[in-house]
């Protein structure tokens, strides 16, 4: 037998495993590496973060991923020349983490890699008509280079899975939420303000768990940094939020952005920068004719159109006034006071907290959820969520690559 088959086999067997989850989202503002230790699998699984760290892309690396990210059209030896360029880098990411927390690869069992998605294609957003009703996800940074690059076996590509067995390829938190952060004390909404923005529905433990399901809203952050980025080169983000308050919102601007399909379509949803990105905006800019609106009232817009965003999927799942679950944020727009202000304002009544109250960091949570994924991969079975009526496909994710 294979020695590496051998070591899965004592790995699925072992009482816990210690795992690297690895998140690179569309931010794109770094990795983010969370060292876990997991023990048990399944509805059993609990979770002890040992370490956590995002590591800042640089911007030659950001150069790089925009050459594709998103884009239509790109180079096809670009993009070939990234993915195992992108698999390394991941790797010695992750090795610089260990040095610095005085790790040995040795003693992790497992990469859980994500890798980068560069481009979303939901069946309800290509609309080629050659593919009518197939939905593609791309994610770059191949398993095989980061377990060579590592010395650890890797679990990555965890997204063609969840297409193959009828899913959009996103949003995998529906499982890593479930498997931890489930409760019998209170129904709850995991609000990831990304730059796309989704929830997580959490029916208490021991209702009806068919009910769970995860769905994009719209933007998170991301059309606010692209729009930060064109008029302040010099700036990623509007650090907590300050222009956006500074700035007036545009109600003219709003309603064209909030005209778009994709906020009325039916739960779940996805998608990605590819929808809501600069060509988005000039567009709906134009036809408002506020081309010309300064930059704080046009972040106060956009604010606002990821809080409305937000707003229309929750009331779509529990009704114009409706009492709401507990929600709970996570991702970097959770930093952002400015947005944080206007989902209060959509969801009257809510009570907010950051995931940090159910023990897991918000800037921590996407790389924990796909070291949970790795562990269900390895130790776990198909998670059965899926009766319901949002189907998620009772599947288990991630293409195994070892060293060697
Ligand atoms: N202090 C802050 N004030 C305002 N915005 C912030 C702050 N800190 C982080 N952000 C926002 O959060 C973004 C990063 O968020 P995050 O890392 O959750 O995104 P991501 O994981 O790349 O996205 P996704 O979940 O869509 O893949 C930044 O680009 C910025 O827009
Ligand atoms: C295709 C893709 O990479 N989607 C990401 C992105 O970032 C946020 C949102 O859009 C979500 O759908 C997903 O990531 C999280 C981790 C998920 O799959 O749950």
């Amino acid at each position: 037998m294979n020695a590496a088959i051998a070591r899965l086999c004592q790995l699925a067997q072992q009482p816990s495993r210690r795992i690297v989850g690895l998140m690179s989202g569309t931010s794109l503002d770094g990795l983010d590496v969370a060292l876990c230790r997991l023990t048990g699998h399944g509805a059993a699984t609990q979770l002890a973060l040992e370490q956590f760290a995002t590591v800042p892309y640089t911007d030659d690396v950001r150069r790089h991923i925009r050459q594709v990210f998103a884009r239509e059209q790109v180079s096809l030896e670009y993009l070939t020349l990234l993915n195992p360029w992108l698999g390394r880098l991941h790797a010695d990411m992750v090795l610089g983490c260990l040095r610095t927390w005085q790790v040995s690869p040795a003693d992790v069992d497992l990469v859980a890699s994500h890798g980068q998605t560069v481009y979303h294609a939901p069946a309800h957003q290509h609309q080629q008509p050659d593919f009518t009703g197939l939905n593609a996800t791309l994610q770059l940074g191949d398993g095989d280079h980061v377990a060579q690059g590592t010395g650890i076996i890797t679990v990555s590509d965890f997204r063609q899975k969840h297409l193959a067995a009828g899913g959009e390829g996103a949003p995998l938190a529906t499982y890593g939420d479930y498997l931890l952060l489930s409760s019998p004390a209170e129904a709850r909404l995991l609000l990831n303000l990304g730059g796309i923005a989704n929830f997580t529905y959490l029916p208490r433990a021991g209702a009806d768990a068919s009910a769970a399901f995860s769905t994009d809203t719209g933007p998170g952050n991301t059309l606010l940094d692209a729009t930060i980025r064109a008029h302040r080169p010099e700036l990623q983000y509007d650090e907590d939020g300050r222009l956006a308050l500074a700035g007036r919102v545009h109600p003219g601007l709003l309603g064209v952005l909030l005209d778009h399909p994709f906020f009325a379509a039916a739960l779940p949803k996805t998608t990605g920068p590819e929808l809501f990105g600069p060509a988005y905006l000039a567009a709906a800019q134009a036809q408002s004719g506020t081309a010309a609106l300064g930059l704080e009232d046009l972040l106060a817009t956009l604010v606002e159109l990821s809080a409305a965003g937000v707003a229309r999927s929750v009331r779509q799942v529990f009704g114009p006034g409706g009492p709401l679950p507990a929600v709970y944020t996570s991702g970097g727009g959770a930093h952002n006071p400015a947005l944080l202000g206007a989902l209060r304002r959509h969801l009257p009544g809510a009570t907010f907290a950051s995931t940090d109250a159910l023990g897991v960091p918000p800037d921590a949570k996407e790389a924990i959820l796909f070291a949970v994924l790795a562990n269900e991969a390895v130790a776990g079975q198909p998670v059965a969520l899926g009766a319901g009526r949002q189907r998620v496909p009772a599947v288990t994710m991630g293409k195994i690559s070892w060293p060697g």
